[in-house]
């Protein structure tokens, strides 16, 4: 059996969450959100809104973040694997700019509680689902995001464990990190 337990990582406010988990011949029982114990262990994260993406292996989606109303998001990869990037993007943070990675598997049932003003997204190394646990509601008129592989950002993807990479049009759009800081006025 596996009891909750939260641990700070480098990016103030990132925490990784390891749920309950409690395994018997039937297989397992994984509660990866309780209002109660994540308040005693000092994190307010109310859910507004919760929602799973499926994706194949190859697949990328990054590096996301609204650009007003930033969504606080528990993220679980519920069954694959993905290798997943936050970007710290709080200009008055100690870490402004730097990315952190976490190797997220169905089995290791790890998640992330990723706060305000980072960005946020993965490449997929095994076919995925992933459920986001979101404490604000999604805009779409905010939805922004920077370039995967944007190189002022230099996140190092794993990329040579796929065959290729999947991006959708939007993500193949996205800015550069150059020309989010000409707009930027802050997180
Ligand atoms: C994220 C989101 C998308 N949508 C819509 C918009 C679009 O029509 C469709 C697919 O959206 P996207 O292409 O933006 O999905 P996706 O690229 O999976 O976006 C997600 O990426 C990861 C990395 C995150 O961190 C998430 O917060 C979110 O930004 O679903 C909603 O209605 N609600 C939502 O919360």
């Amino acid at each position: 059996m596996k009891k909750f337990a939260f641990s700070q990582t480098e990016i103030e406010g990132l925490i990784i969450v390891q749920p309950f988990v409690s395994e018997d011949l039937r297989g397992s029982f994984v509660k990866d959100y309780s209002k109660e114990v994540f308040e005693a262990n000092g994190l307010e994260h109310d859910l507004m809104e919760v929602f799973y993406t499926y994706s194949k292996k190859g697949v990328v989606r990054a590096l996301h973040f609204q650009r007003v109303k930033q969504q606080p998001k528990l993220v679980r990869c519920v069954s694959g694997k993905i290798y997943d990037v936050v970007v710290d993007l709080r200009k008055d943070s100690p870490t402004f700019k730097k990315w952190l990675s976490f190797t997220l598997t169905g089995e290791n049932t790890q998640e992330l509680l990723i706060p305000k003003g980072c960005g946020h997204g993965y490449l997929v190394l095994e076919d995925s689902v992933v459920s986001y646990k979101c404490s604000e509601k999604f805009y779409g008129e905010y939805d922004d995001g920077i370039l995967w592989n944007d190189p002022d950002i230099g996140v190092d993807w794993p990329t040579e464990k796929v065959e290729k990479v999947i991006l959708s049009e939007k993500d193949m759009a996205l800015q550069s990190f150059r020309q989010f800081m000409d707009q930027y006025q802050g997180f």
